[in-house]
């Protein structure tokens, strides 16, 4: 590999108005830890690879030092600069990772705190994938049902062909400086940070990640990932 060094940021400032819960889904607790927790262990799973791992939350978090009892350890930054989009946090916590020593040609892996599934494997897949590539990349999924386009009212308009489409997914790898320029350049509108790298005419490798690799999103996905993440538990015990 170069001597390009690669970071982690994880967006942890979203309140999951969509898992209806009472308290921000990433500091739910599942298997006996808080979700975001589950998240970092993974990439501590590899922190010998990692020149730093940034978790990004809002300002005015409350929550994040009970979820996260031992962070941040050594190389590790809470940075409380999160925004109101998605890409906005994204957006701040590159650039405090910038004022913190990472420089524009290293990399980073964008993951959201509300995948708690990711496995060390799927995470150096994506790096194996995209260190030598000249745009980057992201872990996605190709779609295992028929893909149906509605009207407004919910009535099928059309079958799409699935051949050429995916799920994305997270982590997403980028250069750096890239990414903050292009995510800059997106401004709100954009939901993950391949379509800002795509917004700037360039094109992201998509990477086979895992129907496992699910974001934690509507009620019914949290007994999924806890029966997931014990089913791992057994499988090691
Ligand atoms: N302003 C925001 C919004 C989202 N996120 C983070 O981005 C990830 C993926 O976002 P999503 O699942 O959409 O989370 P929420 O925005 O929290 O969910 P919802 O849209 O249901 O409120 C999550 O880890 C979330 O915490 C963030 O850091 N800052
Ligand atoms: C980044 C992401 O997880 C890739 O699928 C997704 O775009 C986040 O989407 P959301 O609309 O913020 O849930």
């Amino acid at each position: 590999m170069s001597s390009s060094r690669l970071f982690v940021l994880i967006p942890c400032a979203g309140f999951g108005h969509r898992a209806g819960g009472v308290q921000p889904k990433q500091y739910q607790r599942l298997a006996g830890s808080s979700m975001v927790a589950h998240t970092v262990a993974a990439f501590r799973a590899l922190a010998g690879r990692f020149a730093g791992l940034a978790v990004v939350v809002s300002p005015d978090d409350r929550e994040v030092q009970t979820a996260l009892p031992r962070f941040p350890a050594d190389s590790e930054f809470l940075l409380r600069v999160g925004g109101v989009t998605r890409a906005a946090t994204v957006r701040n916590g590159l650039a405090a990772l910038r004022q913190k020593g990472a420089g524009a040609h290293d990399w980073v892996l964008v993951h959201d705190a509300a995948r708690c599934l990711v496995t060390s494997s799927q995470i150096e897949a994506l790096i194996a994938a995209c260190e030598h590539d000249a745009v980057g990349g992201l872990l996605a999924q190709r779609l295992a049902d028929t893909l149906k386009a509605s009207s407004a009212d919910s009535r099928v308009t059309q079958t799409l062909s699935r051949a050429d489409k995916w799920l994305a997914q997270t982590p997403q790898m980028f250069r750096i400086g890239m990414l903050l320029d292009a995510l800059e350049r997106a401004g709100d509108a954009v939901t993950d940070e391949a379509g800002a790298i795509e917004a700037i005419g360039l094109s992201p490798l998509l990477v086979p990640g895992s129907a496992q690799n699910f974001k934690v999103t509507f009620p019914e996905d949290f007994a999924l990932a806890e029966a997931v993440l014990l089913g791992r538990r057994k499988a090691i015990a």
